[in-house]
């Protein structure tokens, strides 16, 4: 057990995209159809990745930028996105090895789990039913949901009130600096899997309580 994980946690907020499926294709899809779209050239996987866990509107800059597209190229951009994302949402996508026996693991400590993700609430709630993890998390939050997104500390805060947990008694768990700055900046115990998605940085050089090579992993590190 890890020092920081020593008291009794209430509840879980777990991120998506990089923590619990494995989304990189349909991103990779959706703004393959984007770029086609705005005549613009595609970009690598490895590109993709790097980008992703800030929300679309970074996603979507991020690589008109990497492609010098003109920037007034970004609203068409984005309606194109959106459309096709809607379109081929978890198409592309896998729930990493370990999620469900994690989760179940959790549930069965009598552990409450919400869902928090920097990707459009529409799109994450669509993600979890078609995966079969929705019936686990009593609530999701996009990064639609608050006025500001992760790394902000708000949506964990606002997360926690809708779960009705302090933070101290509320694990964090996701993939990449953006959540475990969130996680620290609202007073949460954060735990960060290794196999995600972060910006192109080595995940463990990232301030954390400990790191995981699989959720199932995740209840052995906690306090009986
Ligand atoms: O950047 C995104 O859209 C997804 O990010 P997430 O890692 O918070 O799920
Ligand atoms: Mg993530």
């Amino acid at each position: 057990m890890l020092p920081s994980l020593s008291r009794p946690l209430q509840a879980a907020i777990i991120d998506l995209d990089g923590t619990l499926v494995d989304t990189l294709g349909d991103f990779h899809a959706a703004l393959d159809a984007m770029l086609d779209a705005l005549a613009q050239p595609r970009v690598p996987r490895e590109v993709v990745e790097s980008f992703i866990g800030k929300g679309s509107e970074h996603l979507i800059r991020s690589v008109l930028a990497h492609v010098g597209a003109p920037a007034d190229l970004y609203q068409r951009g984005w309606d194109r996105y959106q459309d096709a994302y809607r379109g081929l949402n978890g198409r592309h996508a896998e729930v990493y090895a370990g999620v469900r026996e994690g989760i179940a693991a959790l549930r069965a400590r009598g552990m409450r789990l919400a869902c928090l993700t920097n990707k459009p609430g529409e799109f994450a709630s669509d993600l979890l039913r078609l995966k079969g993890l929705a019936p686990d998390f009593e609530r999701v939050f996009g990064g639609d949901a608050f006025a500001r997104k992760k790394p902000d500390p708000l949506p964990v805060l606002k997360t926690c009130e809708a779960l009705g947990t302090s933070p101290a008694a509320t694990l964090v768990i996701g993939d990449s600096r953006n959540d475990a700055a969130a996680a620290r900046a609202a007073g949460c115990p954060v735990l960060l899997v290794t196999y995600g998605y972060n910006h192109g940085q080595p995940v463990r050089a990232v301030d954390a309580d400990g790191y995981v090579d699989s959720l199932a992993d995740v209840p052995a590190l906690l306090r009986d």
